[in-house]
């Protein structure tokens, strides 16, 4: 795994948006994304920041996922596994790049068809906590005409990354801001953050 955090870290630095194309192996990839297609059977995954119903408008403006927040405590393998590599690259950045990392949370994202997240930062304004995110896509087969890009907004340009299996892209919450473009299939990750105190 060394070399696949190196060359995210890597990248990182270069560009502000680190990235691996291998990140999560096939089957790891397989097994969570029978995870979610579980949890959206069986209808347990949540609208993504709801609030009050008045809010609940609000979000709808803005992003269209579903999400439901991986835990140890679910005792499952497959979380479990992909915890698992989290603490190694918490302990990698954090030896590597005295990051101070003390904490992280990750959630499950399902894009349905014809959604979105609208332009935002990751970072709130009343907490500071979230240091890096980090995206990690579980989509096989993903085509140009699927759409659903994640798009980076830099000072002068933006980048546009295509949610590919086994991909992730790694970058610094109060920085960049981004958007995912519109779906139009099905659009599985995992997302999260790496927090400081
Ligand atoms: O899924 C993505 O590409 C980005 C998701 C995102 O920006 C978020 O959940 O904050
Ligand atoms: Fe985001």
């Amino acid at each position: 795994m060394e070399q696949i955090f190196e060359s995210i870290i890597n990248s990182y630095l270069e560009t502000k948006v680190g990235q691996s194309d291998q990140f999560l192996n096939d089957d790891l990839s397989k097994q969570l994304r029978e995870i979610i297609l579980l949890l959206f059977q069986e209808n347990q995954l949540k609208a993504a920041g709801i609030g009050n119903n008045a809010k609940f408008l609000e979000n709808k403006l803005i992003r269209s996922d579903f999400i439901y927040w991986l835990d140890r405590n679910h005792n499952n393998v497959y979380e479990n596994d992909f915890f698992d590599i989290m603490d190694e690259f918490v302990k990698y950045l954090n030896r590597t790049c005295y990051s101070g990392i003390t904490g992280y949370e990750f959630h499950f994202a399902y894009y349905d068809k014809g959604s979105f997240y609208k332009r935002h930062l990751d970072q709130f304004r009343d907490n500071q906590n979230r240091a890096f995110s980090m995206i990690m896509y579980l989509n096989e087969n993903w085509m140009a005409s699927d759409g659903g890009e994640l798009c980076i907004y830099h000072e002068n340009s933006s980048q546009i990354i295509s949610p590919l299996n086994g991909r992730c892209v790694f970058f610094k919450s109060n920085e960049l801001e981004h958007e995912v473009l519109l779906s139009y299939n099905p659009r599985m990750s995992v997302t999260g953050w790496f927090k400081t105190n």
